[in-house]
């Protein structure tokens, strides 16, 4: 599975500040967007395109290109992908948005699907999925499930943070995505927390309760 870890310096600084403790909630939003943004250039730089012949400024005709191939659909993970779709949208405003709801179990630690709400002729598309955290790697497998098995072929993720299990477990069941990450951590921790990781994405993009933090 090819995974890229984007060394870009602005990227690292920004992943940088993300993982301070005293980040605020507004802080801690504008980086994921911003992230979001320099990860969708990175993970658009293939795409085809086509060359096409325009009315140019003074009404001659001029060939440019345009991009070609299937159509993008977005598909933030509920709650925290939420927290860099506008980033994405930035840089493909017109890709229509494909919800994906999960909740992770803390107990069990697998991912309990809520919500599937897919653009239109989903199998002609290829699929953008966005998530901060990559941990066990059971929210972005049950994810891939569901669109593969709705058609879906071509399937890229942009993660701020992937841990090692989590992309070895996504290997083996879908070796055929291709994941794009700010940084590969170090490892989870017994409770399923990305180390050094970010902690609850969720609950920092919405400012909810986070749990204690003795137990991160
Ligand atoms: O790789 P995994 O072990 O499945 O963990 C990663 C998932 O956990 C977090 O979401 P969470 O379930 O906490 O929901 P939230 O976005 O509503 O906070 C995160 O945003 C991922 O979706
Ligand atoms: O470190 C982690 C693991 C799962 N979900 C998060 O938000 N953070
Ligand atoms: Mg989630």
């Amino acid at each position: 599975m090819p995974i890229h870890e984007i060394n870009h310096p602005l990227i690292k600084h920004k992943i940088g500040l993300m993982r301070r403790n005293d980040i605020s909630t507004k802080h801690f939003r504008e980086l994921a967007q911003e992230i979001a943004t320099l990860l969708t250039y990175e993970a658009t730089k293939d795409l085809p395109l086509e060359p096409c012949i325009i009315n140019g400024w003074d009404g001659s005709q001029v060939s440019v290109e345009k991009i070609a191939g299937k159509k993008i659909t977005i598909v933030p993970i509920l709650r925290a992908g939420i927290g860099m779709l506008e980033g994405v949208l930035d840089l493909i405003p017109s890709a229509k948005v494909s919800v994906i709801g999960l909740a992770r179990n803390e107990e069990t630690l697998k991912p309990d699907t809520y919500l599937q709400k897919l653009a239109y002729e989903i199998d002609q598309r290829n699929a953008l999925i966005i998530d901060p955290m990559l941990a066990t790697g059971g929210s972005m497998i049950a994810t891939i499930d569901m669109l593969k098995a709705a058609g879906c072929k071509g399937i890229c993720a942009l993660v701020l943070v992937a841990a090692p299990e989590g992309i070895a477990a996504l290997e083996k069941v879908h070796p055929d995505v291709v994941v794009y990450t700010a940084s590969i951590d170090s490892h989870l921790n017994n409770k399923g927390y990305i180390i050094p990781g970010l902690g609850d994405a969720g609950d920092k993009i919405f400012g909810t309760h986070q749990k204690d933090i003795k137990f991160l």
